[in-house]
């Protein structure tokens, strides 16, 4: 059963020691989506609604995108899991997504929020400072966006979804807004760092022509909601191994791409293909 693979012991130290747990655990975690194709409700933006639906789909998921207030109290607790995504924000659409997060905090579900762009202007700052008041079990942003969301600042230097920070410079800033908000907090870049406030994972799968695709950012957001949901008790674990199959599934895709457009593509092919041997000979995760 993969459910046996995924140990929760301490992490040791160092890429090569972590590598001995974290690798087979992150495979046992796609493995399970792919057995239990958990159905994963998400809303979000209008850019990366096709990407992220096929990035669930080819990692065994099940994805629907139901953002009405009059559908929400029927269907999010079908879900398993919640992926809420500000990128789009407009007023109308704010009701529906904290009725969301609180059916789902209602079902005990996982709900994983995707801050887009959160230091890019006063509203869009605001409502996902009240999302964060609801409590998601992950949230997961760039580095600007992370900065933003602990600052409670708007800032004047945004480039509006694209981030102007290296992840590595907000990682003092997602422990404490870890510690603060008690949801496990992602920042995403050429490495990933998962923190709950007290351990820092740090995931370096990825290709840097990964900034280049919109909305990757949003689809591996979705894929942490899809491992969360198989998985709810570990959300560090679940979230790193997310972070590193997607990774590794881009890393093969690169082998083949031509440019970004082939890259989307590819990089669904190998998450859909992903095999065992391949897997456990990619990941890359360590622990700070
Ligand atoms: N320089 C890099 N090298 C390797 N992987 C990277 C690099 N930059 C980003 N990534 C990977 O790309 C994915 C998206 O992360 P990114 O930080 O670009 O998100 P984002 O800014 O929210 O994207 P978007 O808003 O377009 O959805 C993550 O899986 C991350 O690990
Ligand atoms: C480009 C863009 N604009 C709003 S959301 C989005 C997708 C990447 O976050
Ligand atoms: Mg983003």
């Amino acid at each position: 059963m993969a459910e046996d693979k995924i140990k929760t012991n301490e992490p040791q130290k160092g890429v090569e020691g972590s590598n001995l747990q974290w690798a087979p655990q992150a495979w046992a975690h796609l493995e399970l989506v792919r057995s239990k194709s958990p159905l994963i409700q998400c809303i979000t933006n209008f850019v990366s609604m096709d990407f992220m639906a096929n990035t669930l789909l080819s990692a065994g998921a099940s994805p629907a995108m139901v953002h009405s207030v009059d559908e929400i109290p029927e269907f999010t607790p079908k879900a398993l899991g919640v992926c809420i995504n500000m990128g789009t924000l407009t007023p109308d659409w704010l009701p529906g997504m904290k009725l969301a997060a609180e059916v789902a905090n209602q079902c005990k579900k996982p709900w994983v929020l995707d801050p887009v762009a959160a230091g890019g202007t006063s509203f869009r700052l605001k409502a996902c400072l009240e999302m964060m008041n609801l409590k998601p079990s992950v949230v997961r942003g760039n580095g600007s966006e992370i900065l933003a969301l602990f600052k409670g600042s708007v800032d004047s230097n945004s480039k509006g979804v694209d981030s102007v920070y290296c992840s590595g410079d907000a990682v003092e800033a997602a422990k404490s807004l870890a510690q603060q908000s008690g949801s496990v907090v992602a920042v995403s870049g050429a490495v990933d760092y998962i923190t709950d406030g007290d351990r820092v994972v740090c995931v370096h799968n990825g290709v840097p022509m990964l900034q280049k695709i919109t909305a990757s950012g949003c689809s591996v957001t979705a894929l942490i909601a899809a491992f969360l949901a198989v998985d709810p008790s570990h959300a560090i674990e679940a979230t790193a191994s997310a972070l590193a199959i997607f990774g590794v599934a881009s890393e093969i895709g690169m082998d083949i791409a031509r440019g970004p457009a082939s890259l989307r593509t590819s990089l669904i092919d190998s998450l859909y293909g992903l095999d065992e041997a391949t897997a456990l000979g990619r990941v890359r995760i360590s622990c700070l």
